[in-house]
């Protein structure tokens, strides 16, 4: 039976040249990417500050056809919601941490017309999201704790995605944080076909070697599942 999981690779943005947005997100589309994965901070549920959704909009502007992933690493994910949606986001991945209602953002972010994302930071137990998996579109397992990129990657977090892609055979299952050459065959194993990379990617001399790299272990991986 033909498996209708597809890898992506959306790197994420967050430690590029920043004054450079458009041109760093263009390079690494050109690069093979298959979207972009925006990293938003609100520095209160993590300590630290990145773009919001003016700056994702006048992106949205330059890049009408790339699919953009907003990973909100905010307090009140209900806040940005409508903003997002207005700046024609694709997916608005969320954290269940902080939230006393997951289903009802849900709820909103799909009336809103985006897709729906979930994620859980490393001390979160995999079985929080599970009575979610019904109000979502994708799950990301955080392999670093959320805040800051260039951090190390979590082996001990592949058993979450082994455990959710077991269950969930057809479930996108994204990851995130310190994912690179030396450890996408961990991911890809585990079973993740969503992969975000930053650092590994920005910084590569060969970034559409990197991407190639990634696409070629995710995809050997999903064949033979
Ligand atoms: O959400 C986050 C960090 O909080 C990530 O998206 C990282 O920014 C990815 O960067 P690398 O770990 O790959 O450098
Ligand atoms: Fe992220």
């Amino acid at each position: 039976m033909e498996n209708k999981l597809c890898c992506k690779i959306g790197p994420s943005i967050l430690n590029s040249d920043l004054s450079q947005l458009y041109n760093e997100s263009q390079r690494l589309l050109d690069s093979g990417a298959d979207y972009l994965h925006l990293d938003v901070m609100d520095g209160a549920f993590v300590p630290n500050l990145t773009i919001g959704h003016p700056v994702v909009k006048c992106l949205r502007n330059k890049l009408p056809n790339t699919m953009f992933e907003t990973h909100m690493m905010v307090q009140n994910p209900i806040q940005w919601i409508s903003p997002m949606a207005d700046a024609s986001v694709d997916q608005y991945t969320f954290h269940i941490e902080p939230c006393n209602d997951v289903r009802l953002v849900c709820r909103k972010i799909r009336e809103a017309g985006m897709k729906v994302g979930l994620a859980i930071k490393p001390g979160t137990s995999v079985l929080c999201v599970e009575e979610y998996i019904e109000e979502a579109d994708m799950i990301l397992v955080m392999t670093v704790e959320p805040g800051f990129g260039g951090q190390q990657f979590m082996t001990n977090m592949m058993p979450k995605i082994e455990w959710l892609r077991e269950k969930y055979p057809t479930l996108d299952i994204e990851v995130d944080g310190g994912v690179g050459p030396n450890t996408i065959d961990m991911c890809a194993k585990a079973g993740a076909n969503m992969i975000v990379s930053g650092t590994a990617v920005i910084q590569a001399e060969n970034p559409p070697q990197v991407i190639k790299l990634l696409k070629e272990s995710v995809n050997k991986h999903l064949n033979i599942k």
